[in-house]
């Protein structure tokens, strides 16, 4: 199968030296659901904002559904970024705008400037964002001001923004980070479910490696900016998650330091992560 993004060699260097991707080489196929975990500073962010452009790379290459997506600009780049969703930890939702409008952004690139202005969009496209935001089970705050919603609810208007692209690929940078786990939980569930409903590739960022073992298809540990370990959630053993958190497992008492370390077993559903040795009592 071809890789719907192909990475080669990716280095970001902040400033003068700060090497936040020390050159990553990875290939991402359709319909894969992957988690990226690793410390904090580890470069996670850097990384998924590359693939997006959100931040140019420094070196490297990125191939996405056949494009060269470092070289692109212009329109040409507005048009691959389009076929790329992204979700965001603060959900980036204009507060003021109801529901159902902040949905429809995510066609704002398909959309003419005076008829967005006016808020005229089409009427399938109008359809397919109440059937996205039914699907989360939001059909009746619709008309609400997105202000006005718990951060569980927005980050889930978040996602139907970024589904209503029609994206290819998905990119979802700690959607979960600020939310309390039983809100986190049904985000992580809808986002797992609407992907693999679509066959949509997804890469979410997260400081949970219980989420990830629990959602992912494929898990990517990355430490100071290198890929230190790409497998399947079930080869992900305690010894790797320590080693790719190595330096921090003085804080891995993980119930009480979670903050502290950027892993998290505060999932109240679902497996919790089993640590052992090399843990604070
Ligand atoms: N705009 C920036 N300017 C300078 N350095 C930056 C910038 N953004 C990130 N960095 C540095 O790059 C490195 C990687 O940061 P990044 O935010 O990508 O890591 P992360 O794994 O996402 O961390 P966290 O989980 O805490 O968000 C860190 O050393 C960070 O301080």
């Amino acid at each position: 199968m071809e890789p719907l993004l192909s990475i080669k060699d990716l280095v970001k260097v902040y400033g003068k030296s700060t090497r936040a991707l020390n050159g990553i080489s990875i290939d991402f196929y359709p319909g894969e659901f992957i988690v990226v975990i690793g410390p904090s500073g580890a470069g996670k962010s850097t990384f998924i904002r590359c693939i997006n452009r959100l931040i140019d790379s420094t070196e490297g290459n990125l191939v996405f559904d056949g494009d060269n997506l470092e070289k692109a600009s212009g329109s040409k780049l507005r048009k691959e970024r389009s076929k790329i969703g992204m979700i965001f930890q603060h959900y980036n939702l204009i507060g003021r705008t109801n529901v159902i409008k902040n949905v429809l952004h995510g066609r704002l690139h398909d959309t003419p400037l005076y008829k967005s202005i006016f808020g005229f969009f089409k009427h399938e496209d109008k359809k397919e964002a109440v059937e996205l935001l039914e699907k989360v089970g939001l059909k009746d705050q619709i008309y609400k001001r997105a202000d006005e919603l718990s951060g569980g609810q927005m980050q889930r208007v978040g996602i139907c923004r970024a589904l209503l692209q029609r994206p290819k690929l998905l990119l979802a940078d700690e959607p979960i980070a600020s939310l309390d786990p039983i809100s986190a939980n049904i985000v992580m569930e809808q986002l797992h479910n609407i992907s693999k409903e679509k066959k949509l590739t997804c890469i979410v960022n997260l400081h949970q490696v219980d989420y990830a073992k629990k959602y992912a298809s494929r898990i990517v540990g990355i430490k100071k900016g290198r890929v230190v370990f790409d497998g399947k959630p079930a080869e992900l053993s305690d010894k790797i998650i320590r080693s790719i958190y190595e330096g921090k497992e003085s804080q891995m008492t993980l119930q009480n330091d979670a903050a502290q370390t950027g892993i998290s077993t505060g999932v109240k559903e679902g497996p919790a992560l089993q640590l052992t040795g090399g843990q604070k009592a």
